[in-house]
């Protein structure tokens, strides 16, 4: 497969809602779109860096300065095309994750398309449909919460996650289990908001029958979170803390998590996000897709991911409308059944529509190989 150029794509996408977490409050996402060119198709990655460093170390300036500067030169080194040959060409590139993502991504849906196959059948899923959970954010009141989390279990979601932080935990958990009854599934993310002096607090939210507390602690503090896990019984989920196999394999040995969020942009692509999941499901570790707020772009090679069978818990797989009043492929659209149909075509099964895209863009940059 001949790459005969690679565009990087930026694009303005305002948020329906904010979206407010421990770290800071979203109102539109700055997307940085990665779109290998070949001639006999072409292929898209979408980096899900925030616009500043606050989930993570990485944000969208600096992915494409990465991506400009040393990722696609280093690829342009390579003629192997194999989605591994990939990986291997930017390894010497330390961190990046979510920039290297987007390229694997890129150049795989490319070939992908070309070959006829879907990212589903690439990935090995087993599934044609995945029941969707929704992420909500922290809300100005426990009444509007409450009015929030109906909207969504009125739209079919199978799963509720509430954002959490200091001051702003038990007493929405346990509105929400009081409103909608111990059938909910309900989670929370706290996005790294506590410490271990919190573990007596963080206890209270034993009684409410959680399936998880995702990322309570530092993200770099595997240690701690085992200590927490031996001092609360809801299961401790890790999100930010796992960037990579080896990481899962030493937060697993470690007891530090008992569940992980996978999220193929934090862990440097869908290869890594697949041996992530195969090294869970030998250690009977429960694995769920995570979300960065995707367009439809990456929202359907995370539906693709989230049918492997693994994925034994509803993931952060919204429909389109959950974030995006207009997104930039056809929206992914709930069924009934609270599930996101997994995309069948080639590649990623989905483009964006061309109209939409030039209305978002707003800058791109052609780099010729
Ligand atoms: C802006 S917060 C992004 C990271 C956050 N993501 C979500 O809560 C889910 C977002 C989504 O539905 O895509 C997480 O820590 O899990
Ligand atoms: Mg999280």
């Amino acid at each position: 497969m001949k790459i005969t150029g690679i565009e990087l794509r930026r694009i303005a996408m305002p948020l329906v809602t904010p979206f407010r977490t421990s770290f800071g409050t979203e109102t539109a996402r700055d997307v940085l779109l990665v779109r290998v060119a070949t001639p006999d198709a072409e292929g898209w990655g979408e980096c899900v860096a925030m616009s500043e460093p606050l989930y993570s170390p990485e944000y969208v300036d600096g992915a494409a300065d990465v991506l400009r500067r040393f990722l696609i030169p280093a690829l342009a080194e390579t003629t192997d095309r194999s989605p591994y040959a990939v990986n291997r060409a930017m390894e010497p590139i330390k961190g990046h994750r979510m920039a290297k993502a987007a390229l694997e991504t890129a150049v795989l849906d490319a070939r992908l398309r070309a070959n006829g196959e879907s990212f589903a059948s690439f990935l090995g899923a087993t599934r044609d449909r995945v029941p969707c959970g929704v992420s909500i954010g922290i809300a100005d009141s426990i009444p509007h919460l409450l009015e929030v989390v109906q909207g969504y279990v009125d739209e079919g979601y199978v799963r509720v996650k509430l954002k959490i932080e200091p001051g702003w935990d038990v007493e929405p958990v346990a509105a929400v289990r009081e409103r909608f009854g111990d059938d909910l599934m309900l989670q929370v993310d706290a996005n790294a908001a506590y410490t271990l002096a919190d573990a007596r607090h963080l206890a209270r939210l034993d009684a409410f029958d959680l399936l998880l507390i995702e990322q309570p602690l530092a993200e770099d503090d595997l240690v701690q979170h085992a200590e927490l896990a031996r001092r609360i019984t809801t299961p401790v989920c890790l999100d930010e803390s796992i960037v990579s196999a080896s990481h899962a394999a030493a937060a697993i040995s470690l007891g530090a998590c008992s569940v992980i969020n996978i999220k193929p942009g934090r862990v440097g692509g869908y290869l890594e996000a697949r041996r992530i999941h195969d090294l869970c499901r030998a250690h009977g570790i429960a694995v769920w897709c995570g979300g960065m707020l995707e367009t439809g772009l990456g929202r359907a090679a995370n539906v693709a991911l989230a049918a492997l069978p693994g994925f034994t818990l509803p993931g952060d797989t919204s429909a389109s409308r959950r974030y995006f009043a207009t997104d930039v492929t056809e929206p992914f659209v709930l069924g009934d059944d609270g599930c996101l149909a997994v995309p069948t075509g080639p590649g990623l099964g989905v483009e964006p529509v061309p109209e939409i895209l030039k209305e978002v863009t707003v800058s791109t940059e052609w780099i010729p190989f």
